[in-house]
């Protein structure tokens, strides 16, 4: 597993800009690489700003849209089109205006779908639908994502994995259905830890001093359990994205302040 790097942008709007275009040249390249490319979104503010950038780029036009496969890393586990729904938000941010193909849009499954309001099915489902798209090279029962991002939560969570709590520490199941998240709503969907390290890259996303101490945490030494985002990593990259107030509190160390 690989060693988180860190990237500290000006700003959020910044940060949410560069991660675009970062994203936009990754898809290029895998695509060019291996004909498609598959990513794996999150949900919360950042993920959605960095989408909306991506929409508003001209470079999109350089994505082979209808060859990219589009998962998730949670879900808030509500009705089909409900507006708190990360893929409602993703759709509304950027995927009701490119062309994508949507049998490669790999939403999970809503609350009031063929699951109805059983999560431990429906996670069991989406677990189904990675093993069905992993091939024999990927060395387990989920793709190798070419990028799997993540939003870091004040508590350090990422995806729908808190602290201490048992979808973290699931180490067999790839998706696991969630009960009593802290963040609304208490019901969703997760990709577990094992999940995300089978990604390639891991790019985690963090804005805003109300996520400084959590990323300080995380990036100094913290276990797994008390500090999900400290065990989201890539098997060849794990990219810390960041925002200068979301770095404020690093250790010099690991971030040292600009020399004048
Ligand atoms: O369903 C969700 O809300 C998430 O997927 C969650 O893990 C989110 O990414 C973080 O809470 C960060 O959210 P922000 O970017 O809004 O701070």
């Amino acid at each position: 597993m690989s060693t988180p790097q860190l990237v500290v942008h000006r700003d959020k709007e910044l940060m949410a800009q560069a991660a675009a275009a970062r994203l936009i040249t990754k898809i290029v390249d895998a695509q060019a690489a291996r004909g498609s490319a598959s990513v794996v979104l999150t949900g919360g503010r950042n993920g959605n700003a960095l989408l909306a950038a991506l929409g508003a780029s001209p470079a999109r036009d350089a994505i082979d849209w209808p060859h990219l496969d589009l998962w998730w890393g949670d879900e808030r586990f509500l009705p089909q089109g409900d507006p708190e729904r990360n893929v409602t938000q993703a759709r509304e941010a950027l995927l009701d205006s490119v062309p994508v193909d949507p049998k490669r849009v790999h939403a999970m499954p809503a609350s009031d779908g063929v699951y109805g309001n059983d999560v431990e099915a429906a996670g069991a489902a989406y677990a189904a639908e990675l093993a069905a798209a992993a091939g024999p090279e990927d060395h387990g029962p989920v793709p190798s994502f070419d990028v799997l991002m993540l939003g870091v939560g004040p508590d350090t969570h990422v995806a729908s994995l808190f602290p201490e709590m048992p979808a973290v520490r699931e180490t067999e199941r790839m998706v696991v259905g969630v009960h009593g998240a802290p963040k609304p709503p208490p019901t969703r969907i997760s990709l577990t830890l094992p999940a995300i390290r089978s990604a390639r890259e891991v790019w985690l996303l963090a804005a805003g001093a109300d996520k400084a101490k959590a990323v300080a945490i995380a990036l100094s030494g913290a276990g797994e359990i008390q500090a999900p985002a400290a065990g989201a990593r890539g098997r060849s990259r794990t990219l810390w994205l960041l925002d200068a107030a979301a770095a404020s509190q690093l250790p010099r160390d690991l971030y040292p302040p600009a020399s004048p």
